[in-house]
């Protein structure tokens, strides 16, 4: 089974360090594929500075555009989207996302963070099919119309499509997992402004 780990990328120039640092030892370094969506700080030269492909989108496309830049990139048959803000990304996290999808004949496979902080805990408990730890089939995301526009959207159009087609979708715990959440990127006012616009983004897709 032949994936490709792709990490959307904006703004993370304080983060992605933690997530590829893990990644390059764990997978070969052609399969990753660090997707810039335009970031205004220095999250391009972050990534260049590791052997992965970075893909330099340079106007930001949103979350769905950046991850689609990688689909179309690959050749390979499976992706795992894993963000790039992630604190205690290990090797097992990966290997379980990959095994499950190998073991069980899964189509997707999504990852929930537990023991990792409370708060991200909780929000993964409330609504874990936003979360953006999941490998799939890439042919499934041909199917699905404007993923590549969808912004924060785009976890909710894969769920639904799932959903629709009766898709294997599996839910595997990710222990100690957690993100840095937008209020601590940005400050809490624009923080939870940036909070608001993507639960919009995400609304809009589950109306959709
Ligand atoms: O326009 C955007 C917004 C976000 N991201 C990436 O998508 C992932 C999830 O975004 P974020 O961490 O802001 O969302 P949260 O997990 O806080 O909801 C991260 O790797 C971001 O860098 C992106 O590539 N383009
Ligand atoms: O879990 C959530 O409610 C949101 C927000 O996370 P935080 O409140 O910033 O920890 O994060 C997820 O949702 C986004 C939209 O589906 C995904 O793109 C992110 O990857 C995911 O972390």
């Amino acid at each position: 089974m032949k994936v490709s780990i792709i990490i959307p990328a904006y703004n993370e120039e304080k983060n992605i360090d933690k997530v590829l640092s893990v990644v390059t030892k764990v997978v070969e370094p052609q399969k990753i594929i660090v997707v810039n969506d335009g970031s205004t700080d220095n999250t391009l030269k972050v990534a260049q500075s590791y052997p992965v492909k970075v893909i330099n989108l340079t106007n930001n496309q949103g979350k769905g555009g950046a991850m689609m830049a990688g689909v179309n990139y690959t050749n390979d048959d499976y992706v795992l989207f894993l963000d790039a803000d992630l604190i205690g990304l290990t090797n097992e996290h990966i290997e379980l996302l990959i095994k499950t999808v190998q073991d069980e004949y899964i189509d997707m496979v999504v990852g929930i963070f537990e023991s990792g902080r409370k708060s991200t805990d909780l929000a993964q408990v409330v609504a874990p099919f936003l979360s953006g730890q999941r490998l799939i089939k890439k042919e499934h995301l041909y199917n699905i119309e404007n993923l590549n526009t969808a912004r924060f959207g785009v976890e909710v159009a894969l769920t639904k499509y799932a959903h629709k087609n009766n898709l294997k979708v599996k839910e595997i715990v990710l222990k100690n997992l957690t993100h840095v959440m937008k209020e601590e990127k940005l400050g809490f006012t624009r923080g939870f402004a940036y909070r608001l616009k993507m639960y919009w983004e995400i609304a809009k897709k589950v109306t959709h």
